[in-house]
């Protein structure tokens, strides 16, 4: 379960979120999506308990819980199978051996990070975070800056782990695409303050495709033409 009631969240007198109450089902996978600098990594730290300093509520069920941010922060002086090792709870070197084959990259068991090509070490992030079998997962744009290739690749692997593991995932985007390939529900959000303006039932099975993310995305821009400035 989680349940997230933010009255108001502010950084000192400035408000960035008001009146914002989302709540995951079992297993669902949402996107939020707004305009730069709205407010959505605070939203995703308030829901990843990282931040408690608003005003509202979050129920959370105590399970496992990870996260996957833009950058890999992998330690560079531990072997990728020392990082993923310091973060695995059973500390089962066959069991990293298993999840790196997973994605087909094994052979960087023994590497250093700054031997690995910035995809290679998103993959390893990604990696990470599954490494656990976390029951939510949250990413914040774990897609951005990478070449368009390797993001495909590491979208179909993000893919798969999800589909092998089911766990709950709160995505943080400013891709529709990205939003309409992946998600149950998007929810949007407007700026200054940041509270949402549309939640969006994507009625989807996780095995979209182009031409079903493109036809969604014209469906909404109809609807909506500057719902990703923020407004409806
Ligand atoms: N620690 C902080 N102290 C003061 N202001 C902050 C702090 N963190 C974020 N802000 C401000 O809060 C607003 C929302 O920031 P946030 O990073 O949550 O937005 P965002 O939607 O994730 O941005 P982006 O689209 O650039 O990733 C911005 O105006 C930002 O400058």
């Amino acid at each position: 379960m989680l349940e997230i009631c933010i009255e108001n969240k502010s950084y000192k007198e400035k408000t960035v979120l008001k009146d914002i109450n989302i709540s995951l089902k079992k297993s669902e996978f949402i996107s939020i999506i707004g305009p730069s600098g709205c407010g959505k990594t605070t939203l995703l730290n308030i829901l990843a308990s990282l931040d408690d300093d608003y005003i509202g509520e979050l129920k959370k069920d105590s399970d496992e819980i990870s996260f996957m941010f833009q950058d890999d922060r992998l330690i560079p002086w531990l072997s990728i199978k020392e990082n993923l090792l310091l973060i695995s709870k059973n500390k089962d070197e066959n069991k990293i051996k298993e999840f790196l084959k997973l994605i087909n990259l094994e052979e960087v068991l023994d590497f250093y990070p700054n031997s690995l090509s910035g995809g290679m070490k998103r993959r390893v992030a990604l990696i990470r975070a599954f490494i656990n079998e976390p029951k939510l997962i949250f990413l914040d744009e774990p897609f951005i800056s990478l070449d368009y290739p390797t993001a495909m690749q590491l979208k179909e692997e993000f893919l798969k782990l999800c589909e092998k593991f089911n766990p709950k995932v709160v995505l943080v985007t400013h891709d529709l695409s990205e939003a309409i390939y992946f998600s149950n529900r998007i929810f949007f959000l407007s700026k200054n303050p940041a509270t949402i303006i549309l939640e969006f039932e994507n009625n989807k099975n996780r095995k979209s495709n182009q031409r079903r993310v493109d036809e969604v995305k014209n469906e909404i821009f109809e609807k909506y033409p500057n719902i990703l400035k923020g407004e409806i």
